[in-house]
């Protein structure tokens, strides 16, 4: 038998001590041609914040010894004289920095792959198991107590080197986990049950179209609590207006005016009553109704709107249907509200006025990064303006959605998402009155779009019916042209650009003000990074 280390690198790390007693797991992943590959995880020292389930290689010619030394005698162990290749990653898990990393920079693994792990999409497609095995000491590093068990996906736990099932409640039934779950709990080690996840989580994907999974980071999955959905899913004390508030836009609006393409060419559509005011057509038409137009607005009067020329939302310079609609630059940057034509107009499947009701065209990736959790990506380019998905969830009270956030700390994903975009607006919603869309447990691909302080997409109010302040669609438009296979990011609080030195001064406050020591870190990797995630 022979072990032979490919592509060793050496990297010397004089705080960070390894040996063979460190090393809790070996991963072993079978090649085509017989031959296989070890990985080595290590275990990490109690007082270095590198992460405990990381996977390490060796960092000097000496831990390389030993790990070779370590493999071998596992390998003897288990009676197996095969050709052995070792690969390796090299040191990412690093003991320092980890946190601050610009998206996409040192990868636990490179993004091809290579060397490579077992990716979950490896796994979906595996004809042949992979075949993963532990070695499970009773120091194990996530054995010790004080220490939390490793929870995958809400489903399984890690306890004492053994894959628990956790029973669902009266209160949280579910199908998960299943029976073969629950049995491989019982007698495999917790790198089956991590596939048995993988397998499941494929599974749900499979019924959502055009959205695809990608971890060269690790080999876990999004949460198996996770559902997709393709509408919102109210729950307890929301509801939407009555249906007879909900006007479609009666004649003269037909679905072959214009240029065949529905209400941009009638001014009077009432979709349209809401929309923005086009000033130009308004002072070109009528200079005195203009002017006080003008007046009322600077004293930031109630406008009433309706019969004035109105700004439409959308381009679309043809019929093409692979010829994407746009966001128009004044609503792109005002972000006036979006009133689309709905289900009662008389104009129409095509009228330019109904791009976000046709839903996601754009095929997505979720993809693991390296220290922001998911992310999504979009395997085309996009043009500014374009539109890609809505945010879908569960639509909950306020107060629902502050029970819910009370429960997490301070690191606990949010995706509560408020639907107070008419509060104030001469109407009694307010704060604690408008609901609430929540992301955590529902939703769409779109729900792990995660934050950036410069982002590439803004996130629109999207209304059916302009009589409905409660609820209403977000939707999220490319604000730039977006090569494909770029993170989607988006201002998760919505601010307007601001000046660079503004920002860094603001981020040496932030970073200063002990208020924030229980606020997330931000990791966007911006220039522009207000330093934390909520600031
Ligand atoms: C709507 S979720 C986005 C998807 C999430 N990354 C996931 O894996 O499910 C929002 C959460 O993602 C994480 N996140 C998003 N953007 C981040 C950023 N720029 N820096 C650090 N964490 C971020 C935070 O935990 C945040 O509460």
């Amino acid at each position: 038998m022979s072990v032979y280390a490919s592509r060793a690198k050496s990297e010397a790390r004089a705080n960070y001590r390894v040996c063979p007693s460190n090393v809790s797991k070996i991963i072993c992943h079978r090649r085509r041609g017989g031959s296989e590959e070890y990985l080595i995880r290590w275990k990490t020292e109690p007082d270095l914040p590198v992460p405990p389930r990381a996977i390490c290689s060796w960092h000097s010619l000496e831990e390389l010894t030993l790990c070779l030394h370590h493999v071998q005698a596992y390998i003897e162990s288990r009676g197996q004289p095969q050709h052995l290749s070792l690969r390796y990653n090299r040191t990412s898990a690093l003991p320092v920095s980890r946190k601050r990393k610009s998206p996409g920079s040192d990868p636990l693994l490179s993004r091809d792959g290579t060397p490579g792990l077992l990716t979950p999409k490896d796994s979906a497609n595996f004809s042949r198991e992979a075949s993963i095995v532990s070695i499970s000491s009773s120091s194990n590093a996530s054995d010790s107590t004080d220490e939390p068990p490793d929870v995958y996906n809400g489903v399984l736990q890690r306890k004492a080197g053994r894959i628990v099932a956790k029973k669902a409640s009266a209160s949280e039934p579910r199908l998960l986990p299943t029976l073969q779950m629950v049995q491989a709990a019982a007698t495999a080690p917790y790198t089956t049950a991590e596939r048995l996840i993988r397998q499941a989580f494929f599974d749900k994907l499979k019924e959502v179209p055009k959205v695809r999974l990608e971890n060269h980071v690790d080999t876990s999955t999004p949460s198996l609590n996770f559902t997709f959905i393709r509408e919102f899913v109210m729950r307890d004390g929301v509801f939407r207006a009555d249906l007879e508030t909900s006007e479609g836009c009666p004649m003269p609006c037909r679905p072959n005016m214009g240029q065949n393409v529905g209400c941009e060419y009638t001014k009077q559509c009432t979709c349209l009553e809401y929309a923005a005011v086009d000033e130009q057509a308004l002072s070109r038409q009528n200079p005195d109704l203009y002017r006080r137009y003008v007046a009322q607005k600077e004293a930031n009067a109630f406008i009433e709107t309706a019969g004035l020329p109105k700004r439409f939302p959308y381009a679309k310079p043809n019929l093409d249907e692979r010829v994407p609609s746009t966001l128009r630059s004044f609503y792109r940057e005002q972000r006036h509200p979006i009133y689309e034509c709905n289900q009662n107009c008389n104009c129409g499947p095509v009228c330019k006025s109904r791009v976000v009701q046709k839903g996601r065209r754009v095929p997505l990736t979720i993809f693991k990064t390296p220290n922001r959790g998911w992310g999504v990506y979009c395997d085309e380019p996009l043009v500014r303006g374009e539109f890609i998905d809505t945010y879908l969830g569960e639509v909950i009270t306020n107060d629902e959605a502050d029970r819910r956030e009370s429960k997490g700390g301070k690191d606990k994903a949010s995706y509560l998402y408020s639907l107070d975009k008419f509060v104030g607006d001469d109407n009694d919603l307010t704060e604690e009155t408008c609901f609430v869309v929540d992301g955590q447990y529902m939703g769409g691909a779109s729900r792990f779009i995660n934050h950036s302080c410069e982002p590439n997409c803004r996130q629109y109010t999207v209304s059916y019916n302009k009589h409905d302040l409660r609820v209403y669609d977000i939707a999220f438009f490319a604000y730039e042209d977006i090569p494909a296979k770029t993170e989607l990011t988006f201002d998760y609080l919505d601010k307007d650009e601001e000046e660079e030195e503004d920002v860094l001064r603001k981020r040496e406050a932030a970073a200063n003000d002990p208020r924030n020591m229980e606020k997330m870190p931000c990791n966007c990797g911006a220039v522009k990074c207000r330093g934390y995630l909520w600031v």
